[in-house]
Formats: C-alpha cells, structure tokens, sequence
C-alpha cells in the first residue's frame, strides 16, 4: 500500500540540486510517531508538501489504510530508523511507552505536538517531560496551536502561525523550515521554559476578550434591569397595567443602544485619561498605571462590541412599526380621536424630533462599520500607519459626537418632564450621557490651542522641569487646574 506510483508529493521539490551538502527542506524524510488524527492530518499536509513520510505504529497493518499511499506505514522502531526528525503524534500519557525506542531514538529532533487538557494541568511541560525521558534526544516544541483541522485543509483559513521554542537553535531551525514549506509562519519562542505557555494557548478561550464581554454583559445587566423597573415594574405596581409584553423588545432595545454608547465611550476615555496623565506628569516617559495599560489594550475589543450592540439596536429599531403591538396602539388612538373629533395629531416639533435622530442614528452606525471593516487584518494591512489612526481615532470620535446627538435628539426634553422619573428615576438615556460628555468636553479641552501645544511638545520628547520658560509655567499650571477638573468630572 506504501509508496509505489501514487507516491507523488503535489508540490515540486525545492531545487537544491547543485549544492549536495544541503538537504533541502521538503524532501526530506519526516517521521510521524502515532497514528491518530494528528498524525494523519500532519502526514497528509506533509507529503502535499513535497516530504517523505514514514510513520511509525504499534499496529501498521491496520493503520496504512488511513494514510495517502506516499506516506510510508511501518513499525514504530522501522521508521524512527530512516529518519532524523520526529512527529510524536502521540498524548503525554503515553509517552513512557515508547522508551524501548529511546537506543534507536538517540541524537534525533523529536517534536512534541502535544496539549494538555487543563491549564498547568502538569508539574512540567510535556516537551520538557519528553525531553528528560529521551536525555540523547533534541525536542522542540511546536504545531501544538494548529488543529488537526488546520493541517487538512491548509493554512489559508485559521491561524497560520505555529509557535516553536527549543534549547537548540540548530535544532528549532530545522521544525521552522519544516513549518515554512507546509504554508506555516514559524514563530520563535525562544527556549524549553515557554514550552509551557505554548502548551498553555490552544486552552485559553479568547483571551483578549474576556474583559470586555463580563463589561458588556456587566453594562447589559445593569441597564436591562433599570429599564425593566421604569419600563415594566413601575406601571405593574402604580398603575396595575400588564406591561411585560415590553421585555423581549422594548426593554432590550433601551438597553442595548444603551450599552452600545456608553462602550463607545470607554474606548475613548482611557485616551484622555492617558493625556491627562501625560500633562500632570509633564513627560510622556513615564509608565502608566497597570489598569490604564490594561484598558488601553482592551480598546479595540470594548470598540468591536460597541459595534455589535449598536447593529443590533438598528435591527430592533427598525422592526418597532412591524409589531402587533404597535398595530393595535396606533388603531386604538385612531378610534380615540374619531370619538373625539380630532383631525389631526401632526405635532411638528415631534415630526422633525424622530427625522433627525433617525437620520443621524444611521450616520453613527455607517461610521463605527467603518471601523469595524478596517479593524479586520487584511484591511488593516492595506492602510497605513496615518490613514488606520485617522479612521479609528478621529472618525471613531466623530461616531462618538454623532451617537451623542443622536441621543440627545431622541431624548429631547424629556428629561425635564416629571412624569418621566419612575420612582424618581431618570430616563435611561440622561445616564448614558454622562461618560461621553465627559470624553467629548475633555477632547474639546485637549484642542485648545495652549493644551494642544504642550502636549504635542510632551509627546515629541519634551520634559517638564528641563525647561522653565514663563509661558511653559503658564501654561503648566493651566493644564495642571483643567487636568484636576477633567480627572474629578469623570470620576463623579
Ligand atoms: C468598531 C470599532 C473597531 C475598532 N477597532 C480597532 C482596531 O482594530 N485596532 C485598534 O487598535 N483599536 C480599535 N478600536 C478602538 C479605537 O478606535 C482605537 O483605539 C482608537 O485609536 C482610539 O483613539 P484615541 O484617539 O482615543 O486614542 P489614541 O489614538 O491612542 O491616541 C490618543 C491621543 O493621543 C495621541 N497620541 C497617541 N500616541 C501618540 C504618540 N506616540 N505621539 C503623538 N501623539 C500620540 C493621538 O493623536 C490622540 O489624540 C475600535 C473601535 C471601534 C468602535
Ligand atoms: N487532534 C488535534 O487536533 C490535535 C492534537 N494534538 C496532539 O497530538 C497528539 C495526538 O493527538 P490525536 O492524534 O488527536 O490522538 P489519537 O488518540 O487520535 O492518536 C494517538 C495515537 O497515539 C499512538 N500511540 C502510541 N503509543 C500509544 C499508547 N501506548 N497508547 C495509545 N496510543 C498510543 C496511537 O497510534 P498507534 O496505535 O498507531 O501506535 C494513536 O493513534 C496529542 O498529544 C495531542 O495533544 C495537538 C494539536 C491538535
Ligand atoms: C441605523 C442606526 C440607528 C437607528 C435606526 C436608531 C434608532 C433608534 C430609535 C428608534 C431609538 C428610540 C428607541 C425607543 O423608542 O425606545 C433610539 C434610541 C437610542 N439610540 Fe439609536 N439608532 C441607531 C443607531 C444608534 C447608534 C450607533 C447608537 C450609539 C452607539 C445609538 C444609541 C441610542 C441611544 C443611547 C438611544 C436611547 C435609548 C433610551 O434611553 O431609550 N443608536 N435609536
Ligand atoms: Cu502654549
Ligand atoms: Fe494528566
């Protein structure tokens, strides 16, 4: 079943012909320990891309029949022996098993692809536990973070990038062609001690993601029960009126739109609170606070979800009218106003109202797709450095101008309207507004021209304290006093 005429990789082989010191990287002879679903996924990729494949089995009669025919099925100790670098395709528990092979093992590459299925679930990585049952070995640890999934069917979808760490750079050379010539991008990740974070990266479940999602969920909450109680509860308890048929849309279309603005707005605030800590330091060379960092980096995740709520919100707002609900309501204050001969209910002040913030809605959410779009990677690398910042800091800024409009237009004047306080608790809309304001009043400040100057100055290298010109002072002291005022407004 091995070799024979179908042994014919579907890539050529490098020319490396005229230099025979040099085996060239595919064409080699790669040896795949195990016969599971790594080991097919790896020797299928493998011998498409242009090597020689021998995997060794503790059963090879039974398995040949799961590997293309280029790929050679023998006996584990067979093929560790036309070989210098190994595949262990085989789980950690299993690994003792194959000491009888440690004479015929002695000076090769073993690879160890292995994953654990607890983080830290062992006292030692299991490259570093491969590496001292096979003392004579070299291990390198790698291909851990690309599935068996990946290998089939290529690296064009998925992650192409395959983590490698070893304490021999000979040796890590070698498994970094290998995964260069399979369509990988090799990463180095230095020595043995981050086989440990390497095995540790396929568990963790979007990492990055974490915080952002619990201060989604976190917002949604919060928002979703103030809007229930002024929404749903306060008529139930004052009125007797059965308004629960408000939840599955109403009340979440209150509360995402919600928690979208007030997201878009925590993006932008740690930028401004990095600024100002800028100015008070007077130096741009000092670190932040870890928390500062932290959200910092969580901008473009917080951002991303802003998104995802503001898109949902449109699609409920706009199935609003289509609502049984609404049906009966807009008949019900028809026949209300024929009983009371009333012709007409045109108020223009609300007609231009709803125009307006509809209108403006739409550009808000135009804008922050926008940002979507060019956060995708393939769009990302087709912008450079100036025309990225200016579609995610200044039109993403701009988003945040446009939603505040379009909340206040919504809002209107219903914040001065008692019959608005449920229980004495103010539309939701009035407490959305207060993180933004607060961004956009600071921006604002930022951009007067004495603010603006000495932070440009700050953020081009210039230090407080080495030069003490008097406009510096002053100007200094001003920023320092709106600096103090901008950090106690959003702290309230
Ligand atoms: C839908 C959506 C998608 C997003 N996608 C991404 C994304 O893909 N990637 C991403 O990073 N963010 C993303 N974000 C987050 C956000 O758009 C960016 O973090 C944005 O750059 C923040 O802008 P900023 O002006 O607040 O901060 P920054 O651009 O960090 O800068 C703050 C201020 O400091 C100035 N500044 C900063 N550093 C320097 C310097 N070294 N020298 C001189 N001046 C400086 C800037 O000019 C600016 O005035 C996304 C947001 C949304 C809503
Ligand atoms: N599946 C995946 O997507 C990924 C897997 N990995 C890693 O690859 C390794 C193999 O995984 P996978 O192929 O899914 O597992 P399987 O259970 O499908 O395969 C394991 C193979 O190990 C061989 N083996 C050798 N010695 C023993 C033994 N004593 N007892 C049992 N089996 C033995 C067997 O082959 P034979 O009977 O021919 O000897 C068996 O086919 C694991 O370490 C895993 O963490 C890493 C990334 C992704
Ligand atoms: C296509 C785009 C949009 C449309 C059609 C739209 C439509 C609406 C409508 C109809 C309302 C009133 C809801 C109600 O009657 O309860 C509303 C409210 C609101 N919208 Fe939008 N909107 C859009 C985009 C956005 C965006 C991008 C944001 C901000 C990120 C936003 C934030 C808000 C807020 C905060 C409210 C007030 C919610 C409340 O307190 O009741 N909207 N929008
Ligand atoms: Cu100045
Ligand atoms: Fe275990």
């Amino acid at each position: 079943m091995s070799g024979g005429d179908m042994a014919k990789p579907l890539l050529g082989h490098r020319s490396t012909e005229g230099d025979p010191s040099v085996v060239p990287a595919a064409g080699r002879t790669i040896g795949v320990l195990g016969s599971g679903d790594f080991a097919r996924s790896l020797a299928i990729r493998l011998v498409c891309s242009g090597f020689k494949v021998v995997v060794g089995s503790r059963n090879p009669k039974r398995k040949a029949c799961l590997f293309p025919p280029a790929a050679e099925v023998t006996f584990q100790a067979e093929a560790v022996k036309k070989t210098d670098v190994i595949f262990v395709a085989v789980f950690r528990e299993h690994y003792s098993t194959l000491c009888d092979l440690a004479d015929v093992l002695a000076g090769k590459i073993l690879v160890d692809v292995s994953n654990n299925t607890e983080i830290n679930h062992h006292k030692e990585s299991n490259a570093e536990y491969l590496a001292s049952l096979f003392p004579a070995c070299t291990v390198v640890k790698g291909f851990n973070v690309v599935s068996a999934w990946t290998l089939q069917s290529g690296a064009r979808d998925g992650n192409k990038q395959v983590l490698i760490c070893s304490n021999s750079q000979e040796a890590k050379r070698t498994v970094a062609e290998i995964a260069q010539v399979m369509g990988f991008t090799p990463v180095d990740m230095g020595c043995m001690s981050s086989a440990r974070e390497i095995e540790n990266i396929p568990l963790r479940l979007l990492p990055a993601w974490k915080i952002p999602i619990f201060l989604a969920l976190g917002l949604f909450l919060c928002f979703f029960t103030y809007n229930l109680v002024r929404q749903v509860i306060h008529p139930y308890i004052r009125e007797q009126k059965n308004k629960f048929y408000k939840i599955p849309v109403e009340v979440v279309n209150t509360t995402l739109p919600c928690v979208a603005y007030v997201m878009l707005s925590l993006v932008y605030l740690p930028g401004v609170l990095a600024a100002c800590l800028q100015l008070y330091y007077g130096t741009k060379y000092r670190r932040f606070p870890d928390w500062l960092d932290q959200w910092l980096q969580h901008r473009k995740q917080i951002g991303l979800l802003s998104f995802f709520c503001a898109a949902l919100h449109a699609v409920y707002s706009l199935c609003l009218p289509m609502r049984r609900s609404h049906r009966y309501q807009l008949i019900e204050t028809a026949v209300k106003q024929a009983m009371e001969k009333k012709m007409t209910i045109w108020v223009e002040e609300e007609v231009w109202r709803m125009e307006i913030y509809i209108s403006v809605g739409i550009i808000a959410l135009g804008l922050l797709s926008l940002l979507a779009i060019t956060s995708l990677p393939s769009i990302a690398n087709s912008l450079n450095w100036r025309e990225f910042s200016f579609i995610q800091s200044t039109l993403g800024f701009i988003a945040l101008v446009i939603s505040t409009l379009h909340t206040l237009t919504y809002g209107w004047s219903r914040a001065f309207d008692e019959n608005q306080y449920k229980f004495y608790l103010p539309p939701t809309y009035t407490l959305t507004l207060l993180v933004p304001c607060t961004v956009i009043l600071a921006k604002v400040a930022f951009s007067l021209p004495c603010i603006q100057h000495r932070l440009l100055r700050i953020r081009r290298g210039w230090e407080k304290g080495r030069s003490t010109d008097f406009l510096g002072f002053l100007t200094a002291k001003t920023s320092c006093f709106l600096s103090v005022w901008i950090n106690l407004s959003t702290e309230l």
